[in-house]
């Protein structure tokens, strides 16, 4: 196994006293190039602790814009236009029509979803589903009369269902060379249909393996060679497809970006678009209130004025909230996500920027006591920082009459102590294997404590082991997708190895491979997740399992250009900020 130093990934490792030797040189450049802050605060001896800085930006929000946001969308005329849309759209969907033209159900079925309104009719949806799988899914007899556009299309929406349609529907797209089938080839809604359907996969579902591998590549070289045609609306499908798929997308930013690319179509349905337009901006108003109001109790909290090393980050933890969950019925689970992840963001800074490792002991263990006299041990900064965690768990549990102990038992224990080993390995150097690091590093994302929390606010109906299965995949879709985005930056000030570098390490892989092999590693995890999502009780158990696929799939979003979007909003991310919070649907195109 070759190895390559994490630190300067070029010079042949050796564990010993050669990469510590390494690693002095890495701290001796970030002394040299970024901020450090020596304090006089002392823990055992009087010498001047030197603390890192992630230079994170300032907020780009400041409290009293937040507070100053109107929404124009309230009032009886908008609410009455909205009840008389819902009703004309509810009677699209028809269970006849659903027999007589199953593809053209389908295709609204789509349409709903990808715009944002499909939880509006939730019901009749279910109930044309149903109709559609026994007409046309439930046997190879009936759905080999039809083409590949319906059964592309049906395979991924009754999948996403929880109909476990068998692949075999796709046995014979192949012609004899291993390629598709020419006739095929010419159905390009079909095969892009196929694409997105093919992320449905499970483990050990070759034939979906090899229809996303060659619909990837047909679509890949059609986009090339400008074959696609005139359709513009279909070229724009076709590139979003190929940069994330659908099924990997949260559905709030799909809907700000399909709601522009579906006013493009020349078969739009303007009742449709005008209900999703109207929606969107009736929602934004609420979210607009949930976001004041969390921005209230951060202001109140004072953290952004006190930790200036640490990510000042409310209205992007606010849209991971909204990624979560967008309906408007659950704004206590939104504020409360906000309140989680802002916390979080603050205390992940803590154990990998600017405690010291004596430190970071000290505060898991005043943690795992959870009394507030533990605070007494702790230095001044950390104070602050734990009771205004404590308080704010404490007030969760509270509001919601949930025994404290509950929300904080073992789960913040556990993840404090999994953030001590991260700090012990950077002191130590010690360069963990891929899969020493992800056991832990699984647990350091927060999604297990985030979504441990959560549980509790969405009284779902859910067994023991599919929670676990289901959070620990989405805690991995995070885990790697963080790691693709944010481990360059974490390296240059100082973190331990991440997913990337520590397979680097195992194996001798270049960096572009060890990406690849994460990437890989994603969609395994996907297909487990799509396991779990098929076998539970749907839709009781829905709000959580979407809270929890929805957090993971934020974590493609936000991490998809291979930056720390999050840590560092960039002018892509402030855009989707302002789409998705601050500007009400107009004829903008967003591109
Ligand atoms: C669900 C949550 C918490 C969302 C907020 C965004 C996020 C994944 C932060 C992790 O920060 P990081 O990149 O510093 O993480 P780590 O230090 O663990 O690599
Ligand atoms: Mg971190």
């Amino acid at each position: 196994m070759g190895s390559i130093c994490i630190y300067c990934m070029s010079l042949p490792f050796s564990p010993t006293s050669n990469h510590r030797r390494i690693r002095n040189y890495m701290g001796g450049f970030q002394k040299q190039y970024l901020t450090t802050q020596p304090t006089t605060m002392a823990v055992t001896t009087n010498a001047p602790i030197v603390r890192r800085s992630a230079n994170y930006p300032p907020s780009l929000w400041s409290y009293e814009y937040l507070q100053s946001l109107t929404n124009n969308y309230v009032g009886e005329e908008y609410e009455t236009r909205s009840l008389s849309l819902k009703e004309e759209v509810k009677m699209m969907i028809s269970e006849d029509a659903a027999v007589q033209d199953p593809l053209s159900t389908l295709k609204f079925v789509d349409d709903l979803q990808r715009l944002g309104v499909s939880y509006h009719f939730e019901y009749k949806i279910n109930s044309v589903l149903k109709i559609l799988y026994h007409c046309y899914f439930d046997s190879q007899e009936k759905w080999n009369k039809s083409d590949l556009n319906l059964k592309a299309l049906g395979f991924r929406l009754l999948r996403q269902h929880g109909y476990l349609i068998p692949q075999e529907i796709f046995e014979d797209i192949r012609d004899e060379t291993g390629n598709i089938k020419a006739q095929l080839r010419e159905d390009i809604v079909g095969m892009l249909n196929l694409y997105e359907a093919s992320f449905l996969a499970v483990e050990d579902e070759s034939i979906l393996d090899e229809a996303r591998e060659l619909t990837r590549q047909c679509l890949k070289e059609m986009l090339e060679k400008n074959s696609i045609g005139n359709d513009q609306c279909l070229v724009m499908l076709i590139s979003h497809a190929l940069e994330l798929p659908l099924l990997w997308r949260p559905q709030r930013f799909e809907a700000i970006w399909f709601i522009e690319a579906y006013k493009t179509r020349s078969d739009k349905n303007s009742l449709l678009l005008e209900l999703a337009e109207l929606d969107f901006n009736v929602l934004q108003g609420i979210h607009q209130e949930d976001l004041k109001y969390s921005s209230r109790w951060w202001n109140d909290l004072g953290w952004d004025k006190k930790f200036s090393f640490a990510r000042d980050r409310l209205v992007e933890s606010f849209m991971w909230a909204v990624g979560a969950n967008y309906e408007p019925r659950h704004g206590v689970l939104r504020r409360n996500i906000t309140k989680l992840i802002s916390l979080v963001n603050v205390i992940d800074d803590v154990y990998d920027v600017y405690g010291t490792l004596d430190e970071l002991k000290q505060f898991s263990s005043a943690v795992k006591r959870w009394d507030i006299n533990a605070i007494e041990e702790l230095p001044d900064y950390m104070k602050i920082c734990f009771l205004g965690f404590y308080n704010t768990i404490n007030e969760m549990a509270y509001s919601t009459l949930i025994n404290q102990e509950l929300l904080v038992l073992p789960i913040w224990a556990d993840y404090c102590d999994a953030n001590t080993v991260e700090a012990e390995w950077f002191n130590s150097g010690y360069i963990p294997t891929l899969e020493e690091y992800l056991k832990n590093s699984c647990i350091t994302i927060s999604l297990p404590v985030i979504l441990s929390n959560i549980y509790f606010f969405t009284s779902s109906d859910i067994t023991g082991e599919a929670m676990q299965n289901v959070v620990h995949c989405s805690s991995m879709i995070l885990r790697l997708a963080d790691d693709l985005g944010t481990s360059s930056a974490e390296l240059q000030r100082g973190d331990i190895p991440k997913s990337i570098q520590c397979y680097m390490h195992e194996t001798g892989a270049t960096e572009e491979n060890a990406r690849e092999y994460i990437k890989k590693l994603i969609m395994q995890t996907w297909k487990k997740l799509n396991k779990e999502r098929m076998s539970v009780n749907y839709p009781r158990s829905g709000i959580f399992i979407e809270c929890a696929t929805n957090l993971g799939r934020m974590g493609q979003f936000t991490y998809q250009h291979a930056s720390d979007a999050f840590g560092s909003p960039d002018d892509w991310y402030k855009s989707h900020e302002i789409s998705l919070l601050f500007d009400p649907k107009s004829q903008r195109i967003i591109t």
